[in-house]
């Protein structure tokens, strides 16, 4: 049977500069010869990319905002991650059920309780490991004020629905992340995403060294641009 693979989360506020290190990441492990799915949520299958479009541009009450993110979560597990994990890949996924918990629990104030109960019915019954509820292996976080994620954005691109709301909103879901790291110090490792690009690659695959994942030499010759 084949080993399983690697399952890794990028999470952090809008504007915390996950996206741009994931390639990079990919590029460092397709050196090492592994296979990488790269993918994020809300998305990552045609089903999961059509509630995208709906969460990020349409308005919606707090509950239906929940049901999509999860019925997208569940769709995108059943199609894409547990199968890249059955084959050993490496899947390095932007945000996971983390961004419920700081988004819609934190940042809209929806009842963490409900959030666990869905998080273990859509994480649940998964082919491989039927009976365990799928995490993440590593979950990468972030870690950025609010204020220096929202002046990167603004001079990236227009906002979508969540980019669009206020400071608090922000600093509520700023500190969503930081319970959910509190709560799992095994699986969460910290990024000061207010470092240069090149400290936070270096911040990031020193984690990932540590745990002996990634070559030193690789890590070492890669990195945003
Ligand atoms: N360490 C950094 N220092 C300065 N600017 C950065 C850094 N990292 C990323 N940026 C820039 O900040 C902007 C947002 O970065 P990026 O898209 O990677 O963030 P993100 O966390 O993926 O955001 P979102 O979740 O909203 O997609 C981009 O213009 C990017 O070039
Ligand atoms: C998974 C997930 C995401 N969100 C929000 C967070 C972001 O604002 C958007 C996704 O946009 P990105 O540019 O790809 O980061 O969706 C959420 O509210 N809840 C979730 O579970």
């Amino acid at each position: 049977m084949a080993t399983r693979g690697l399952f890794i989360s990028f999470e952090g506020i809008d504007g915390a500069g996950k996206s741009s290190h994931i390639e990079p990441l990919a590029d460092a492990f397709r050196a090492q010869g592994r296979t990488v799915a790269r993918t994020r949520e809300p998305g990552g299958t045609e089903l999961a990319e059509s509630l995208r479009e709906l969460l990020l541009n349409r308005t919606m009450d707090a509950l239906t905002e929940a049901l999509l993110v999860f019925a997208a979560r569940r769709d995108h597990i059943c199609q894409v991650i547990a199968p890249a994990l059955a084959r050993g890949e490496v899947v390095l996924c932007d945000r996971f059920t983390d961004a419920t918990f700081a988004y819609q629990g934190a940042g809209r104030g929806f009842s963490l309780e409900t959030l666990s109960l869905l998080e273990r019915m859509v994480q649940t019954g998964i082919a491989v490991e039927p009976d365990l509820m799928l995490e993440p292996d590593l979950t990468l976080w972030f870690d950025v004020a609010p204020a220096v994620a929202a002046e990167r954005l603004a001079l990236a691109r227009a906002p979508d629905r969540f980019e669009a709301q206020d400071a608090a909103f922000f600093e509520r879901v700023a500190q969503g992340y930081a319970a959910r790291a509190q709560a799992a110090p095994e699986r969460f490792v910290r990024i000061d995403g207010a470092q240069s690009r090149h400290a936070v690659w270096q911040q990031l695959t020193n984690a990932l060294v540590r745990r002996g994942w990634l070559a030193i030499m690789v890590a070492a010759n890669g990195g945003p641009k």
